[in-house]
């Protein structure tokens, strides 16, 4: 939305928000993400034509267009728990939309949906809303965290789909009006609404697909000697296939590539698809066998236990630039580690310690529900856990080192220090294919690099489940 404000200067973008706490943040100095780039964007428009309320009932009377972006996580509990996206919080506001208009709006869909959302927002809305007429759209999300402002800036595609009515055509339109400003006419793709809404979700289980696929193929490497950065070098230089996203690591994470493959499979399976539905669950079957693959290998080679040992943690975040936590891999390894009985003792650039103490306590799929229905003790094992702000403080005296997010400053370390620094045998278990392996072995680390050719000392020490 603040992209949209820089870019059209006469349109004027009011994002309203029921938590008090994000409003008061986004009108602060002290945004409430970690964003490269936002910041000028928003200190750009500010007070201009890009303003943060929590008025949001006043706002929305007044709108033309409503981008409604609420959360849409995994249902924990009743029917699809664990799979289905859990509409709660897509069908309070779209109540609260029929209940204040006055006026004809249309709804734009911008939190990924499952198909076929659009209809049920559109019975809902003329159930509840007299004489206006609302026309629904789906303008789904592609940009990643960290590059997000690039992403919006000059994205692949941008895609709506609307009904293929008049009216549907006249509110596609409208929305293309608002991107053209600054995107070309060819990027801005039209289709049907189920085209749209199945697309954001077949894009992202895509992405993970390749993802998954390398990640499954690292596994094999490990056994061969074959290694995944030439594997995927290789593979990729197909221009059928392409080089991005390649990356082997330690699993991939973020709040959307499992809630929005789970959710698929959902639809699938009630669509009387299982087949499909099993196809796209071994996305994630890969993933989490490669989250505790990680933490096998890592124990394993520690001469079967980490009791006591202390691990250093760098990197919690799920990417690097960014300091968000949800799904990140990190959660599992720490949780694996820490069920081993070892101490952790975890450094991110941007990741608080009252964040990472929550996730670490957190049940699975909780983090995205709102702060007030979160667990809020605190977690049995704290005692095991340490946060801290310095990598070489992290690493003092530790054992081993798990890098777990691609942070660049982990690639600039001063290893010979941190070697001088931990107890012996010291190991480096790279989750991201970040370190110089050859360097690290030569000032005596054990290393252990994701697909790469193993160290002799791992071969020794089969990780065995
Ligand atoms: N985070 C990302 O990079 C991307 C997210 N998406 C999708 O966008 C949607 C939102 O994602 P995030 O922004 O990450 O989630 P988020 O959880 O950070 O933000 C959702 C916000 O909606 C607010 N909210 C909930 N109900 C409301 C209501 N009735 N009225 C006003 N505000 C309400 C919440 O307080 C919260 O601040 C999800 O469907 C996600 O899949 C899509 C592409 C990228
Ligand atoms: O729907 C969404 O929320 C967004 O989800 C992803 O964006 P995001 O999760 O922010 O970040 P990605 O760059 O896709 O990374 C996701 C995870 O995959 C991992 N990854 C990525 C690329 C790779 O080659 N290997 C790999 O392990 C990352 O480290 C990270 O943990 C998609 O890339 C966006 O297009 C989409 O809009």
């Amino acid at each position: 939305m603040a992209v949209i404000a820089l870019k059209c200067p006469s349109i004027e973008v009011v994002v309203v928000d029921i938590s008090k706490s994000r409003i008061a943040a986004w009108n602060s100095d002290k945004l409430p993400i970690y964003e490269p780039g936002l910041d000028d964007v928003v200190k750009k428009c500010r007070g201009k034509n890009l303003f943060f309320s929590t008025e949001v009932e006043k706002h929305v009377y007044e709108a033309d267009i409503v981008f409604v972006s609420v959360n849409t996580p995994t249902k924990t509990r009743g029917l699809g728990a664990g799979k289905a996206a859990d509409l709660t919080y897509w069908e309070n506001a779209a109540r609260m939309i029929a209940d204040v208009s006055k006026s004809d709006k249309i709804v734009v869909e911008k939190s990924t949906v499952p198909v076929k959302t659009a209809e049920a927002i559109e019975k809902i809305m003329t159930h509840n809303a007299k004489s206006i007429k609302f026309q629904i759209l789906s303008n789904p999300e592609f940009l990643a965290e960290g590059t997000a402002i690039q992403d919006l800036f000059n994205p692949d595609r941008v895609l709506i789909g609307g009904r293929e009515t008049p009216e549907g055509e006249k509110a596609i339109q409208t929305l293309k009006s608002v991107y053209s400003q600054w995107i070309p006419e060819g990027k801005i793709l039209t289709t049907n609404l189920w085209s749209a809404e199945l697309s954001k979700l077949a894009a992202n289980a895509f992405l993970a697909q390749r993802i998954s696929s390398v990640n499954a193929l690292s596994a094999l490497c490990e056994g061969t000697g074959a290694n995944v950065n030439q594997v995927s070098y290789a593979v990729g230089t197909d221009t059928r296939i392409g080089p991005k996203f390649l990356n082997a690591s330690v699993g991939f994470g973020g709040s959307c590539f499992q809630k929005d493959i789970l959710n698929l499979v959902y639809i699938c399976e009630c669509n009387g698809l299982p087949e499909v539905a099993e196809y796209w669950k071994q996305v994630i079957k890969i993933n989490d066998y490669q989250k505790s693959r990680f933490v096998n290998r890592v124990v394993a080679s520690m001469f079967n236990t980490v009791a006591n040992k202390k691990i250093a943690i760098l990197g919690f975040a799920f990417k690097k630039d960014t300091g968000d936590t949800r799904e990140t891999p990190a959660i599992d390894v720490c949780k694996g580690l820490l069920g081993d009985k070892a101490r952790v003792s975890i450094f991110d650039p941007q990741v608080t310690e009252d964040q990472i103490q929550r996730d670490l306590w957190m049940n699975k799929f909780d983090w995205d529900h709102p702060i007030h229905l979160q667990p809020t003790s605190t977690p049995s094992n704290e005692k095991n856990v340490s946060v801290v702000w310095d990598a070489y403080e992290a690493t003092k005296d530790a054992d081993g080192v798990c890098i777990l997010t691609e942070w660049d400053e982990f690639k600039k370390l001063d290893y010979q220090k941190i070697y001088d620094n931990m107890r012996k045998p010291a190991f480096v278990f790279d989750g991201r294919n970040v370190v110089d392996c050859d360097k690290l072995r030569e000032i005596g680390f054990i290393v252990y690099s994701i697909g790469k050719p193993l160290d002799p000392w791992l071969k020794d020490m089969p990780a065995v489940a």
